[in-house]
């Protein structure tokens, strides 16, 4: 595509030197650049793209976008926030996609990853090609592109979405962080649906308060339904449950469909039966009432079932044949995913890393454990300082046996990630053992017959980042082993 035709898109902008080349791709990273690339400086925390514009000129850049004068022999394109340009830029330069796929958005602190896979599994079962976008990275059909962040930029979005399409995909459903609403990263993309899961603390290291959270999560709401494709019809699901609900009510210009348990909403779940081996409940539904019954455990998996509904029936599936297939749906890879390995006892390995999060899986497994529950858990490092006292003083509250380690201790130092989470705690009400392979085995030696051990907060995550090293390590690996080695020893 030419410069000059791509340029169409934006509203305002200031241009120096002459040419309308060919442009070959859009990056923001100049270490995607090829020859015909356009570069957008984006000035971020760590970086300013605006320093790399000798190197990518030298690899082949034709084009740039900048926001403070730069000096270049090639055309500039000077704009007033980079990122968000960018976004409308790949959106033309990819044939906007998304306005050919059914598009779903998840935000919320916790369940989005389990939504976006519900929603799939449930679409695909009803013949609706689906694509996913998220934590776990970019499936569609058979392909799967990996991604360092839950919300990708534009470019790879757009891209993937453009590929989507060309395998007659129709649908897409993707997680869409907090982060990648303040940054932009989602500007362009037309979603049909968004869908709000909950509220809960998280991330406060980077937006600051709750309020400013919310503030985030809501721009997807107030930004649906401005894009200009206005056949589909704009729908905003939102768990009425939660406090932020009637906030986000007000944020968006769409028409609602709410879901809930404890208040009244368009589509509820009512006399919910937990049990260890799965869930059942009356959905009542504007079409009358439904008995559901699931795999999936705990009320907050009620909560994910009721949001995924909702989607699937906007996209035309009827509630009978949904139902149908939630019965046989299998819970997300490292979501309560349980070990077995011949032992006596129970060994759940859950993605639980945030406060309401932990909360949610303890008290869904005191709600069928016969015997004691211990729970290994660490916090995160270079993430929200202030969920660690909160984290550890609800595995107390709900544990027998506390063991306190590492999560992913990235660039902090793991003693001091420790120190943060007991800082409020009697000395006695825990143990401490700052390897992660130490505490699970520690965990899997105290469990007695009928107990449940909680290993929360990394799920399927199949590394451990210590320092700026990503060293293999998974959960579900490490508990089998230290299983196995209790058996061999006749334990
Ligand atoms: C806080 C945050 O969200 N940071 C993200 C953000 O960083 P940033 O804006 O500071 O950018 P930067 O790294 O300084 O780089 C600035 C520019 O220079 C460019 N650059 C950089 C280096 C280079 O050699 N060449 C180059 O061109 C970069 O491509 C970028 O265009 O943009 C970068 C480029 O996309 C991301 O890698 C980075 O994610 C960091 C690694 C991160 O940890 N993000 C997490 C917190 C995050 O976004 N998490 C959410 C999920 C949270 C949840 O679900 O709970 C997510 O969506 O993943
Ligand atoms: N609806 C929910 N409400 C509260 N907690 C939940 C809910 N769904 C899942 N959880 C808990 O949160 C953990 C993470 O779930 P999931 O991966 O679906 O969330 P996410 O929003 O994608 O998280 P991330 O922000 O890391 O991408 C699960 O392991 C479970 O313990
Ligand atoms: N999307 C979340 C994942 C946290 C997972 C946990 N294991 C950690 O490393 O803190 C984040 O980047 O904050
Ligand atoms: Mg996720």
């Amino acid at each position: 595509m030419k410069l000059n035709q791509l340029l169409t898109t934006l509203g305002s902008y200031r241009r120096e030197n002459e040419g309308d080349p060919d442009i070959s791709s859009i990056e923001m990273d100049s270490r995607q650049v090829q020859p015909g690339s356009l570069f957008v400086c984006v000035k971020g925390e760590r970086f300013d793209g605006h320093q790399f514009v000798e190197e990518v000129q030298a690899k082949g850049a034709v084009a740039l976008v900048a926001e403070r004068p730069i000096s270049a022999d090639i055309p500039v394109v000077y704009v007033s926030e980079a990122r968000r340009a960018m976004g409308m830029l790949v959106d033309t330069f990819y044939g906007q996609p998304t306005h050919q796929l059914s598009l779903i958005g998840v935000t919320g602190t916790n369940g989005k990853t389990t939504i976006t896979h519900l929603v799939r599994q449930i679409q695909e079962a009803a013949n609706i090609k689906t694509g996913i976008v998220g934590t776990m990275g970019i499936k569609f059909g058979q392909q799967e592109i990996s991604v360092s962040n839950t919300t990708p930029e534009a470019p790879v979005l757009q891209k993937a979405f453009r590929t989507m399409v060309d395998y007659d995909i129709q649908s897409a459903v993707m997680e869409v962080s907090s982060h990648a609403l303040v940054q932009g990263r989602v500007r362009g993309l037309d979603f049909d649906i968004a869908v709000f899961t909950n509220l809960t603390q998280d991330h406060l290291d980077y937006h600051g308060t709750m309020k400013d959270y919310l503030h985030a999560k809501s721009l997807l709401f107030s930004q649906l339904g401005n894009t200009y494709d206005s056949e589909r019809k704009k729908v905003a699901v939102i768990n009425n449950d939660d406090a932020a609900a009637e906030t986000l009510k007000q944020a968006t210009a769409v028409s609602i469909l709410t879901y809930g348990i404890d208040q009244p909403a368009d589509v509820q779940a009512q006399n919910i039966k937990v049990t260890a081996k799965g869930t059942q409940f009356d959905l009542k539904t504007p079409d009358g009432t439904f008995s559901v019954s699931m795999k999936l455990v705990g009320k907050f998996s009620v909560y994910n079932i009721l949001a995924a509904a909702c989607v699937c029936h906007l996209n035309g599936i009827n509630w009978e044949r949904m139902i149908e297939s939630i019965k046989d749906i299998e819970g997300v890879s490292g979501r309560f995913e349980t070990v077995e390995a011949g032992q006596n006892f129970s060994v759940i390995v859950d993605y639980s890393h945030t406060p309401d999060s932990l909360e949610n899986a303890l008290l869904t497994i005191k709600e069928f454990a016969k015997g004691r529950v211990i729970t290994v858990v660490g916090c995160g490092g270079d993430r929200d300082r202030t969920k660690r006292p909160l984290m550890a003083e609800i595995a107390v509250k709900y544990s027998d046996l506390a063991v306190f380690t590492s999560d992913n201790p990235r660039t902090e130092d793991p003693e001091r990630i420790l120190e943060d989470m007991v800082k409020g705690l009697d000395k006695g009400t825990y143990t401490k053992l700052t390897g992660r392979r130490e505490a699970i085995t520690y965990a899997v030696n105290q469990a007695a017959d009928h107990d449940v051990v909680l290993i929360a907060g990394k799920g399927h995550e199949t590394y451990q980042i210590i320092g700026t090293e990503v060293l293999d390590f998974d959960d579900r690996v490490e508990a089998r082993q230290a299983i196995k080695e209790r058996l061999a020893d006749g334990n």
